[in-house]
């Protein structure tokens, strides 16, 4: 059988030898058919999580000259602020539409060490400095302590995967090492003026790298995915859990035997509009920039030979997000 709404799965017994398979099989099945979760049992601190929450909505709340004081510095930098309607994600795909109906504020790696690899040219934008609104107490804190925090939950699910696809738990272990992962706010504000027709709060799109953990808010106008027969479903609203998707380059790893599916953000119904804000936490996990993704040895045969040309971790992300931030446009070298 096939899933066709997303599952809650309790990750807590993973933490033992004994338990570990199970739940490596109930994430296997769910990424391949559904391509999403939602995690109980995670471990990750109610605290640190509402300390994130606080200071986002009092950066938010900023006069909009302090928030564009802190704006994405380079279009292909995931840093800082990003102001409502500056992106579509639908342009990932190469879909036209007008911009996304949220705001945003992102930062990547903490404390990112001062050598070569992480600073030479071979690192692009992927280490950029981090930007912090320095007149938000604990902004800096609770962020930095989530992204650890999101590291280290991405690493317990990557090893989930290692097992669930039978190759050793620590397989993908020395590709994300050194990861260049993201952790982005968004605020989806009330909307007090109709939409433009095609516009969303965010538009269709997969996410780009290996996976995404999510804590939304349950607001109207919520994250929607695209099942196998071909519907829209709501991801369930479970307290105090994360939402997990795959991303591309898992899809690409395991030759589609994952699915990276499709999702979006959709308007709230006219009748809620202004009273709509909605808000979440969403950490894009995204392998060493120099990891190469190609076909795992297990998912390849000659019915079903590798589908796509290797890529790196860091030449797909900037590719991505360059669309995602120049509606297709691409960027201008030395700009
Ligand atoms: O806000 C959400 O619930 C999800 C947003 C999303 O899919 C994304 O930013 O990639
Ligand atoms: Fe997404």
């Amino acid at each position: 059988m096939t899933l066709m709404a997303v599952p809650v799965i309790d990750i807590a017994a993973a933490s033992s030898p004994e338990g570990r398979l199970a739940v490596a099989r109930a994430v296997g099945e769910a990424c391949r058919d559904i391509g999403f979760l939602v995690i109980t049992g995670h471990g990750v601190p109610k605290t640190l999580i509402e300390r994130v929450e606080r200071t986002a909505r009092d950066f938010f709340e900023l006069p909009t000259a302090e928030k564009t004081a802190l704006k994405r510095p380079r279009e292909d930098q995931v840093r800082g602020y990003s102001a409502v309607g500056d992106e579509g994600l639908s342009y990932s795909l190469d879909e036209k539409a007008p911009g996304d109906l949220k705001e945003s504020f992102s930062i990547g790696p903490i404390d990112v060490p001062d050598t070569a690899y992480f600073t030479g040219p071979a690192a692009g934008p992927h280490f950029a400095p981090n930007l912090w609104p320095g007149q938000i107490p604990d902004f800096r804190e609770s962020w930095s302590a989530y992204f650890e925090a999101m590291s280290e939950l991405a690493a317990t699910l990557m090893r989930l995967f290692g097992i669930s696809l039978g190759l050793d738990a620590d397989f993908f272990g020395d590709k994300i090492d050194r990861h260049i992962s993201m952790f982005r706010v968004l605020n989806y504000p009330a909307q007090t003026e109709p939409p433009l027709p095609g516009q969303m709060r965010a538009g269709a799109h997969s996410d780009y790298g290996s996976l995404t953990i999510v804590k939304i808010e349950d607001r109207p106008g919520g994250l929607q995915v695209f099942n196998k027969e071909g519907e829209w479903v709501d991801v369930p609203a479970v307290p105090d859990a994360f939402v997990v998707n795959i991303g591309d380059l898992m899809m690409q790893w395991t030759n589609d035997l994952w699915t990276s599916t499709l999702h979006r953000v959709v308007n709230p119904p006219v009748d809620r509009a202004g009273d709509s804000r909605r808000q979440s936490l969403v950490f894009f996990h995204q392998p060493n920039y120099d990891a190469l993704v190609e076909c795992l040895p297990g998912c390849r045969s000659p019915d079903r030979p590798a589908k796509y040309p290797p890529v790196t971790s860091g030449d797909h992300l900037r590719s991505k997000f360059v669309k995602q931030t120049t509606f297709g446009a691409g960027l201008v070298e030395g700009a």
